[in-house]
């Protein structure tokens, strides 16, 4: 049975110009014990998808469920099974950290709880803010007490909703670790991010959503290798032969141009010596997660193109 399991879910908000479709019919499956990404553009519907799986809003139709659980005819099952970490920093300010989690303990029956909110206060660097008052806390602070709030239940599956939008090194660090080591108990993760870095270095597979729909899921290895992999990167101060121009990224002086192949990159080096352009320090890389999402975010193809169905693309565990 999968961790979670979205089918053709729909939502619909009310607006000025009539009706706007956050989620255009999204099915998908995550396997227990997968760590999954799901990505995708600002207003993409991502946030939608998770509030529809935490049951803070419903469908329009469709049918989301975790560990077989339907978040809404079996809410309180479904949340049972789940942790949410929210995008926003929503807290009350009256308590300290402890007597937060003690709460947020006291609304799933969990009377004593002290050791595993040690454990977590630990883990994510509060030991030394136990008794401190909520208020009082900078953000980095108090996003950790909101992965820790997420967690007092020891939820199987852990959701993250733009975790580390705002925060420093040594928390993504603090966070990564704790999540990896819970991923790694057997913990089912969805994650929400912009850093495309951290989803492809966490992530077993990768959706990615484009207005509303599912344009591409897959590993994240696949998805690496099944576009175009190699990237030629270099300085130049002139303009780009115009046979070039078209498919070139430009970063201020950095030219990034994409090849498929060592054929194409020797094409590419042809047409600069062609046109006399004169490049500095040329690297020839590998093309990461960002140059495979602006790849199919840009793409105006039928999207379903890139869609393996999960039976095929499996898990990479
Ligand atoms: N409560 C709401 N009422 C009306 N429209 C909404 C509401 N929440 C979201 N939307 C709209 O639904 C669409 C999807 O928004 P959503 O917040 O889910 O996107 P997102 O992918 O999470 O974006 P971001 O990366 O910016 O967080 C957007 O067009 C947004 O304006």
């Amino acid at each position: 049975m999968p961790a979670v399991s979205f089918q053709h879910v729909f939502k619909s908000y009310p607006g000025p110009k009539g009706e706007l479709q956050a989620l255009k019919g999204v099915s998908f499956d995550i396997q227990p014990g997968e760590f999954f990404g799901l990505l995708g553009p600002n207003g993409a519907g991502k946030t939608t998808l998770i509030s529809v799986l935490a049951g803070l809003a419903r469908a329009s139709s469709g049918t989301v469920c975790v560990h077989g659980h339907d978040v809404v005819t079996d809410f309180a099952t479904a949340r049972r099974h789940l942790g949410v970490v929210p995008q926003e920093l929503v807290f009350d300010p009256f308590f300290t950290v402890r007597e937060a989690l003690r709460i947020q303990s006291g609304y799933f029956g969990l009377r004593r709880n002290d050791d595993w909110i040690d454990e977590l206060l630990t883990q994510l660097g509060l030991a030394d803010k136990a008794d401190a008052n909520m208020r009082r806390l900078s953000g980095g602070m108090k996003r950790r007490v909101l992965v820790a709030q997420a967690l007092v239940h020891r939820p199987p599956v852990i959701v993250l909703d733009e975790p580390t939008a705002g925060v420093d090194v040594e928390l993504r660090q603090t966070l990564w670790q704790f999540i990896g080591r819970l991923n790694r108990e057997g913990h089912t993760v969805l994650l929400t991010t912009h850093y495309l870095e951290e989803a492809e270095a966490l992530c077993h597979r990768i959706a990615m959503l484009k207005a509303g729909q599912i344009v591409a899921l897959d590993r994240t290895t696949s998805l690496l290798s099944g576009t175009a992999s190699t990237m030629l990167s270099f300085k130049l101060d002139g303009e780009l032969p115009s046979a070039l121009s078209e498919q070139a990224r430009w970063i201020g002086r950095i030219v990034q141009i994409k090849a498929h192949d060592a054929r194409e990159v020797e094409q590419i080096l042809v047409l600069l010596r062609q046109a006399g352009c004169k490049v500095e320090d040329l690297e020839i890389g590998r093309a990461d997660l960002e140059d495979v999402f602006l790849e199919i975010m840009q793409a105006d193809t039928y999207p379903g193109a890139f869609v393996r169905r999960p039976e095929i693309a499996g898990v990479s565990r």
